[in-house]
C-alpha cells in the first residue's frame, strides 16, 4: 500500500476512534438505557424518533462519523466491487419494492414475530413464500426502512416484484418463466435462446467482451490464485463441464505451462464451434498436440471422457436439485472410471451479510460472520440476482450444496473461499472419502 493511504489511514483511525468515544460519551449522558438499534427489534429513539433532535454536538459527530466511515468503505472497497454494487441496484430496489407490496415490515414486527423473523417462518405466515422470494430479501439491508421507493426506482426494478409474487411465475426456476428470467426475456425467447439467434450475433459479441472480459475481472485472481491447482499431478486430466466462452482452462493452462494439464472442454455443438473459431493463438500448440480439447457432451447424458478433476464453474446453480441430482449422477460415474479423481465446483454461495451476536453490546458482527460463505457477502447475494435474470436456476447456502452434494454421492472435502464473492467446494466421490 501507498505510504499516503497508509497514513491516510491512521488518520481515520484516530479520528474514528476519538469521535466513538465522544459520542459514548454524549449518548450515555443525553440517555443512559438507549442503546443502538442495529440488532433490536424496535428502532432507537433516540434517532429514529422523527421529532426528536440530537443535541447539536451529537449530531454533528454522527454527520462527521458518516463522512469518515464513507472513505474508510471506500478505501478498502476495490473499485470493480464498488461497479457491481452499483449496477446491480435495480435488483435491489426490486427486493425492496416485493417486501413492500408484501407488507413484510409489518409482519416482522407484529405477532407472533415482534421484530425478529427467520425467513423459514415467515415462509410459513405466507405459506407460499418461494424460494425466489427469500432470495430477493437476502439482498437487502440488514434493517430495511418498509417506505415505499420512488416511483423512477420502481419503475427500474422492471417488473421483477410482480412475478415474484404471482402465482404463475414465484416458484419458477424455469429460464422462461422464472421472475428474474421473464422481465429479461424477449419476445418469448429465453436469454440463451436470444444470445443463440444469428441476428444477434453482435450482441454476442459484445457480450463476450463485456460480460465475460467483467467477470473475469471480478473472479479471475482468485479462481488462480486462492485454489490450489499447483497441487494436481503433472498430467492431470481436468473436465470442464459446460465451458462456455472457456476463459477458465485458457487461464488455467497459461499460469501452468509446466504442469502439463490436459484440459478438456465439453459444451454443445455450437458452443465448442465458436469457442475453436476463436481460440487463443498462444495455446494453439496445446491444441496441436492434443492437451486441449473439444468434446461434445450434454451433461445430462452419460459422460464420454474420463479424468482427474470434474470442474464445473456456474453450472449447478442453473438447476433445480433433481435435475443437479441427475447431472451428478452422471458425472459420478464417469468419476469412478479414475481412482482419487475429484470435482470442483466453482459457485455463489448464498450468504449472511449481517448477523446477530450473542451478545450485542459486547461484540462486533466481523468476529461472528459464518465461516462457510461467501466473502463479500452482500455482492455475493446481490450477484445471484444477475445468475438468476439471465438462466434461471438457484443458488444454494453451503448447507444446502452440502445435503445435495451428499445425495448424490459425494462429500465436500476442502471449501476454498476465494477472496471474491464466489467459493470452490472440492469433492470426492463418498466411498473413497470414507474409505
Ligand atoms: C451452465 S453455464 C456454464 C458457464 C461456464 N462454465 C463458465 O464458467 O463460464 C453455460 C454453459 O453451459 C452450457 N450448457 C448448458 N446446458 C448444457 C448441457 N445440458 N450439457 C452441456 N453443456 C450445457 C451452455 O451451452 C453454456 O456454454
Amino acid at each position: 500500500m501507498h505510504r499516503t493511504n497508509t497514513s491516510y489511514l491512521s488518520a481515520l483511525r484516530a479520528s474514528i476512534n476519538d469521535k466513538l468515544l465522544q459520542l459514548e460519551d454524549q449518548i450515555s449522558s443525553a440517555d443512559p438505557h438507549s442503546r443502538p438499534h442495529l440488532f433490536e427489534a424496535t428502532p432507537w429513539p433516540f434517532l429514529d424518533d422523527p421529532e426528536y433532535l440530537p443535541p447539536q454536538p451529537v449530531f454533528d459527530l454522527l454527520d462527521d462519523l458518516r463522512l469518515d466511515l464513507r472513505a474508510l468503505d471506500s478505501l478498502v472497497t476495490p473499485t470493480r466491487f464498488k461497479l457491481v454494487e452499483i449496477g446491480n441496484l435495480p435488483y435491489k430496489v426490486a427486493a425492496l419494492e416485493t417486501a413492500v407490496l408484501l407488507n413484510v415490515a409489518e409482519a416482522i414486527e407484529s405477532a407472533p414475530f415482534h421484530g425478529y423473523a427467520p425467513l423459514a417462518d415467515l415462509a410459513k405466515l405466507w405459506m407460499s413464500m418461494s424460494i425466489n422470494l427469500a432470495a430477493s430479501f437476502a439482498c437487502l439491508p440488514a434493517s430495511s426502512s418498509s417506505k415505499k421507493p420512488s416511483a423512477e426506482c420502481m419503475g427500474s426494478a422492471g417488473g421483477i416484484s410482480k412475478d415474484i409474487t404471482s402465482p404463475d411465475t414465484k416458484h419458477s426456476f424455469a429460464e422462461r418463466d422464472a421472475p428474474f428470467c421473464k422481465v429479461v426475456s424477449k419476445s418469448g425467447k429465453t436469454f440463451a435462446e436470444y444470445m443463440g439467434d444469428p441476428e444477434n450475433a453482435a450482441m454476442v459479441e459484445l457480450s463476450g467482451e463485456g460480460v465475460v472480459g467483467w467477470l473475469n475481472k471480478l473472479t479471475r485472481a482468485s479462481l488462480l490464485g486462492d485454489y490450489p491447482w499447483e497441487e494436481l499431478n503433472e498430467g492431470s486430466v481436468i473436465i470442464d463441464l459446460g465451458a462456455g466462452a472457456g476463459d477458465s482452462g485458457m487461464d488455467v493452462m497459461r499460469k501452468f505451462p509446466n504442469k502439463h494439464f490436459k484440459w478438456v472442454y465439453q459444451d454443445f455443438g455450437p458452443v465448442l464451434d465458436m469457442l475453436k473459431k476463436s481460440y487463443p493463438s498462444e495455446l494453439q500448440q496445446q491444441v496441436s498436440n492434443g492437451d486441449i480439447t473439444f468434446v461434445l457432451q450434454d451433461y445430462f447424458e452419460p459422460n464420454v471422457s474420463a479424468g482427474n478433476v470434474w470442474y464445473a464453474r456456474g453450472v449447478l446453480h442453473e438447476y433445480d436439485d433433481e435435475q443437479v441430482l441427475q447431472l451428478l449422477g452422471h458425472i459420478t460415474s464417469a468419476m469412478r472410471k479414475t481412482p482419487g479423481a475429484r470435482m470442483i465446483l466453482n459457485e455463489v454461495l448464498n450468504s449472511s451479510p449481517a448477523i446477530i451476536p450473542v451478545s450485542a453490546a459486547e461484540t462486533v458482527p466481523s468476529e461472528h460472520i459464518p465461516n462457510k460463505q461467501s466473502a463479500l457477502a452482500s455482492t455475493a447475494n446481490t450477484m445471484t440476482w444477475s445468475t438468476f435474470s439471465l438462466f434461471g436456476g438457484k443458488e444454494r447456502s453451503y448447507e444446502e450444496y452440502e445435503v445435495l452434494l451428499n445425495k448424490g454421492g459425494l462429500r465436500v472435502n476442502r471449501l476454498y473461499k476465494f477472496r471474491t464473492f464466489t467459493v470452490m467446494m472440492e469433492c470426492l466421490l463418498q466411498e473413497e472419502s470414507d474409505a
